[in-house]
C-alpha cells in the first residue's frame, strides 16, 4: 500500500484539509494508508519567529504570534468539524498544544537563550497541531483512523535541527508500532518532518523534511508507493511560479528528480529519493486540489521509462535563488600543488558547503548560499587571495538525462540566453544537468528564455503534460 505525504498546502485551510481526507477515504477502500502530514502552511515560520521572539526576551510579540496560531487551528476546526462534542475536545486538544507552547515560550524568556534543542521544540507544534485536526475530522466522518505520535517510531541522533534517524532501530519501530494498525485496517496519521533522539528530546529532519519522512517510513515499512500530495500537478519543467507554461512531467528517473530537488526544485525535498531507490519504490508526486490530474511517477522501471526519458532529453529547469558567488584570485595557483587543498580546508573548516564550482589557471569561481556567507571566512581567503564577493545571484541549471553527452544541448542553452548576462558557468562532472549563474533580476528572462527554447515544440508532447490545475 501507500505512504500517503501532504504538504503544508493540502492541509493549509479547512478546504484544503477536507480535500485530502477525501483523497485518503478513497485510497483507504483499497487498504488503509499512512498518512505522513506537514504543518498548515506558514506556520512552521510562525513558529520560528515564535521562538526567535522568545530568545530575544520579546515576550509579548511571542505571545501575540503564538495566539495567531491557535486562532488558525481553532477556525479550522471550526470550519470542518461539524458534531459539538468532537469541536469541544478537539479544542481543548488544540489549546492544550498551544498552552505548551506558551509555556516554552516563557521558559525560553526566563532562560534568555534560545538553543538549537529548544528551537526544535517550537517548529515541532506545527505538525502535532495538523495532525490532531486531521486525525479527529478523518474519524468525526466515520473512518477508523488513528493518530500516532512520530517521535515514538522516528529515534534520531541529536543533531538538532538536521537530525538523522537511526535506521535499523525506526525500522523496528515502524513494523512493530505502525504495521499491525495499518494491517488491522486503521488509517495510521501522523507528523512529518519531526522525531526523537534517544534521550526522548524532540528533533527536526531539517526545513521541508516531511517527504524524507514519508520516503523513510515508506521504505522501513516496505510500501509499495510513495505519494508526495502537494499543490501542483508534479514536477514540472520549471517552477510555475516562475514559468505560468510550466508543464508537468509525466515520468523521470530516480537520478533526474534526486538531481532536480538538489538543484533547488522545492516540490520534493532533496532527502526523498534515496530511502526509495534503496528498495525500488516509486514515487507519485500528485496535486491535491486535482486528484485526478496524472502528476509524475518517479521510478527506474525501463517499462514506465520507455520513450519518456532518453539521453539529451531537456526535462526541467531548477533554480536556486539567494546564491553569492565568491571568486578567488591568486598567482600562487598557477602551476602549483596543493591551493584547492587549502583553499576548501577553510569552507570545510567554517561549515560552509560550496554549491556551483568553476576553475581557470590562476582563479577559482564558487557558489554558497547567501545564508551561509561568513564575514570570517572571507577574511581568512583574503590571507592568500584577492577575493571578490557577488550577492543577489541564482544558479539556474538544466536536467536531463545524459545531457553533457548530447551534442546540441549546451550551445541550445548558450545561444538562446546570449542576451542574459552569465556570471559563471559550471563544468561539473554530472551527466544530467549544466548549470550557470546570473543575477537575480534576470532569472525570469533565463529561465522564461530556456523554457521556450525547450519546451515548446511538439515532439515532447507526450513527455510532458498540459496541467489540469493550471493557474
Ligand atoms: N520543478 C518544479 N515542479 C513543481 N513545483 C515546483 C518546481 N520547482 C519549484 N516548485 C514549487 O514547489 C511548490 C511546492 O512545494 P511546497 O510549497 O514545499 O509544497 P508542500 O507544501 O506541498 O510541501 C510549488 O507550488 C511550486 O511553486
Ligand atoms: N513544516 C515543515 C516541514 C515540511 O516538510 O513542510 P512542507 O511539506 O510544507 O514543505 C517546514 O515547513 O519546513
Amino acid at each position: 500500500m501507500a505512504v500517503m505525504k501532504f504538504g503544508g498546502t493540502s492541509v493549509g485551510t479547512a478546504r484544503a484539509m477536507q480535500q485530502a481526507i477525501t483523497i485518503v477515504a478513497t485510497k483507504k477502500k483499497e487498504r488503509a494508508p499512512l498518512v505522513v502530514l506537514s504543518a498548515c502552511s506558514g506556520i512552521t515560520n510562525k513558529l520560528i519567529r515564535i521562538a526567535d521572539a522568545a530568545g530575544l526576551s520579546r515576550l509579548d510579540e511571542a505571545m501575540a504570534i503564538a495566539g495567531e496560531v491557535r486562532r488558525h487551528h481553532l477556525d479550522l476546526l471550526d470550519e470542518l468539524v461539524k458534531s459539538p462534542a468532537v469541536k469541544e475536545e478537539l479544542t481543548v486538544a488544540v489549546n492544550l498544544l498551544v498552552g505548551e507552547l506558551e509555556l516554552l515560550v516563557k521558559g525560553v524568556d526566563i532562560v534568555g537563550e534560545l538553543t538549537a534543542r529548544s528551537m526544535d521544540m517550537f517548529c515541532s507544534f506545527g505538525e502535532l497541531l495538523s495532525t490532531t485536526v486531521f486525525a479527529a475530522a478523518m474519524k468525526e466522518q466515520g473512518h477508523d483512523a488513528l493518530w500516532v505520535d512520530v517521535r515514538k517510531v522516528m529515534v534520531t541522533d541529536d543533531n538538532f535541527g538536521f537530525a538523522r534517524p537511526i535506521q535499523a532501530l525506526c525500522e523496528a519501530n515502524a513494523l512493530s508500532m505502525i504495521k499491525p494498525l495499518l494491517d488491522a485496517g486503521t488509517t495510521v496519521i501522523t507528523q512529518g518532518y519531526i522525531g526523537s533522539s534517544k534521550a526522548g528530546k524532540t528533533t527536526t529532519l531539517g526545513r521541508g523534511g516531511s517527504d524524507f519522512s514519508a520516503a523513510l517510513l515508506g521504505a522501513w515499512l516496505d510500501e509499495n508507493a510513495i505519494e508526495i500530495w502537494t499543490d501542483v500537478d508534479g514536477v514540472m519543467t520549471c517552477d510555475p511560479r516562475l514559468v505560468p507554461e510550466a508543464r508537468s512531467i509525466r515520468v523521470m528517473t530516480f537520478t533526474e528528480a534526486a538531481e532536480l530537488a538538489y538543484l533547488g526544485a522545492k516540490v520534493l525535498h532533496p532527502d526523498t529519493i534515496a530511502p526509495a531507490v534503496l528498495k525500488n519504490i516509486p514515487v507519485y508526486v500528485l496535486n491535491s486540489l486535482h486528484p485526478q490530474a496524472k502528476g509524475t511517477l518517479i521510478t527506474d522501471d525501463p517499462r514506465m521509462l520507455s520513450g519518456m526519458s532518453y539521453g539529451g532529453l531537456v526535462k526541467s529547469i531548477a533554480v536556486k535563488k539567494g546564491q553569492c558567488i565568491i571568486n578567488v584570485r591568486s598567482n600562487r595557483m598557477f602551476g602549483r600543488h596543493g591551493f584547492m587543498n587549502e583553499l576548501f580546508d577553510v569552507f570545510s573548516r567554517y561549515g560552509v558547503s560550496v554549491e556551483m564550482i568553476s576553475t581557470s589557471e590562476v582563479s577559482i569561481s564558487v557558489t554558497v548560499d547567501d545564508r551561509s556567507f561568513n564575514e570570517e571566512l572571507i577574511r581568512e581567503l583574503k590571507t592568500f587571495s584577492d577575493v571578490e564577493i557577488e550577492h543577489n545571484v541564482a544558479t539556474v541549471s538544466v536536467v536531463g538525462d545524459n545531457l553533457r553527452m548530447s551534442r546540441g544541448v549546451a550551445g541550445r542553452i548558450f545561444s538562446s540566453l546570449k542576451d542574459v548576462n552569465l556570471r559563471m558557468i559550471s563544468q561539473g562532472a554530472s551527466e544530467i544537468n549544466v548549470g550557470f549563474v546570473v543575477e537575480e533580476h534576470d532569472v525570469a528572462i533565463a529561465v522564461n528564455t530556456l523554457h521556450r527554447e525547450f519546451f515548446s515544440g511538439q515532439e515532447t508532447a507526450g513527455i510532458f503534460e498540459i496541467p489540469a490545475g493550471s493557474r
